[in-house]
């Protein structure tokens, strides 16, 4: 791509030479501007990958020029003044006003090529470092949920949609199936990313108790309201408060957040006025609220306030092309948290997880893996160390494979992930995870080896352990 370079000099002659000279020299895009007003204006529509800035100037010096870049876009931009030979002491004073480099007038030209080139050099370093911040940023948000079958992706593409405004967020999915983690990465990507998120357990609370939780009280408002108490949702404010397992709650505390949905204001108990607040709520549950407000449970206008953005998450059996990537991600924080050496998965455990139904999801997963890591007496875990049983269970039918209930395409891509994931992990075991020697064993170039362990989430970390 073309770089930019903004000049800006009061000498009209010196801005046409300059253009005329650096444009085919630094094979660049050169604008000019003859004063510092027109400079910033230009500066502040354009995104220059460099400026070139006179100091002294009538009107706005080429010092404040460079303050007001520095205020308005930080680092982000790269400057270059130019000052007239023998006045050092400005040029000092621009470099502790943070520009990068100083020319002396009148030029050596060689020598301005050089130095505006490595100033480019810096400036075309510093975005790729911005980038690259920003990406991990992004990627960061998402690093927990783990999973990239086509399920997964769309829940990534959903919370990407939906996270920058303030809508209110209904996840539904099993236990365990990482609602917690969705809601999180929905306020880490939100433009609420610094400030609180509050996280409230409603089932876990008492209902006597979760009103005065959520809504805070007055000094007097019961018996041991001996003060003041600000409740979670003005905890929360500016920021994002989590409901989970919402489908639990009391009519009576539906009624009052329906009317925190309305109105977004909040009454503490014993408090004759409203607050407001700014909140954000996600809620989530794992019952079908549907029956709930059949049953009378659960107040239907309160439903669709609630339900403004839905995220489903699919339980683990409906993504089994996920399960060997998300047992070797959690054997791999499990080792680190348990402070154990890494150890890994036998063949035949991943073959017995892909097959298994997974009714508490990847927490069940994560506990037998917990277990896996504590009491397997070798580096390698198997069926028999977490009380699985060696055969696969068998799916949905007596005697139906576990993917033929699914579409063609799917069961394809979950067959390949246990076909590569146990193939390969054998190969890697005879290894002991050596990729030139498992490349040669399986007949393939040690590039394309490593291309199928990069797709399919296979390390060979945990199978250079062999004894
Ligand atoms: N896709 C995933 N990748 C990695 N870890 C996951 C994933 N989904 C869930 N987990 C892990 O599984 C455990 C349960 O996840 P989480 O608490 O988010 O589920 P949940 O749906 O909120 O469960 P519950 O309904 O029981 O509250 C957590 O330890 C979480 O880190």
């Amino acid at each position: 791509m073309t770089q930019h370079l903004l000049i800006i000099d009061d000498e009209p002659d010196m801005l046409t030479l300059l253009k005329r000279s650096l444009e085919p020299e630094l094979g660049c895009q050169v604008d000019t501007a003859s004063s510092g007003e027109a400079g910033l204006e230009m500066i502040r529509a354009t995104d220059y990958d460099l400026v070139l800035a006179d100091i002294k100037m009538p009107g706005i010096s080429g010092i404040e020029v460079l303050e007001q870049i520095k205020a308005d876009r930080g680092e982000e931009v790269t400057v270059v003044m130019m000052t007239a030979y023998g006045r050092i002491e400005m040029a000092v004073e621009a470099m502790k006003h943070g520009a990068y480099d100083f020319i002396t007038k009148p030029f050596d030209h060689d020598a301005l090529v050089m130095r505006l080139e490595k100033a480019f050099e810096r400036s075309r370093l510093l975005k790729e470092n911005l980038r690259l911040h920003h990406e991990c940023r992004s990627t960061d948000m998402f690093q927990k949920l783990v999973g990239k079958s086509p399920e997964m992706q769309r829940v990534y593409d959903t919370i990407r949609m939906i996270a920058k405004n303030d809508l209110t967020v209904l996840i539904t999915g099993e236990s365990g199936t990482g609602k917690d983690l969705t809601a999180r990465a929905v306020h880490a990507l939100s433009n609420r990313n610094t400030r609180p998120f509050i996280a409230v357990n409603c089932p876990t609370v008492p209902e006597h108790i979760l009103e005065s939780e959520l809504f805070g009280y007055k000094k007097g408002a019961f018996t041991h309201a001996t003060r003041d108490r600000k409740g979670l949702f003005q905890e929360a404010h500016t920021g994002t408060i989590f409901l989970d397992e919402i489908g639990d709650i009391a009519p009576t505390i539906q009624t009052k957040l329906l009317r925190v949905l309305q109105e977004k204001e909040i009454k503490p108990l014993g408090e004759a006025r409203p607050i407001q607040v700014d909140v954000r709520i996600i809620a989530s549950t794992n019952q079908p609220l549907s029956e709930k407000i059949k049953s009378g449970d659960f107040r239907e206008d309160f439903f669709y306030r609630l339900n403004v953005l839905p995220i489903h998450l699919p339980p683990l059996r409906e993504r089994t092309g996920d399960i060997p990537l998300i047992a070797n991600h959690l054997l791999e924080k499990h080792c680190a948290k348990l402070d154990k050496p890494l150890k890994r998965l036998s063949p035949e455990l991943m073959d017995a997880f892909v097959g298994r139904r997974w009714e508490g999801n990847v927490r069940e997963m994560e506990n037998l893996i917990m277990q896996g890591i504590l009491f397997s007496p070798a580096d390698e875990i198997t069926p028999k160390d977490v009380g699985i049983p060696r055969e696969p269970s068998p799916g949905p039918g007596p005697d139906m494979p576990p993917f033929l209930d699914l579409p063609y395409k799917e069961a394809k891509e979950n067959n390949l992930s246990t076909f590569n994931a146990t193939y390969i992990g054998h190969m890697l075991t005879l290894s002991k995870g050596n990729v030139t020697q498992a490349a040669k064993a399986c007949g393939l170039e040690r590039q394309a080896l490593q291309q199928i362990m990069r797709r399919y989430g296979i390390s060979a970390e945990p199978y250079r352990q062999s004894p």
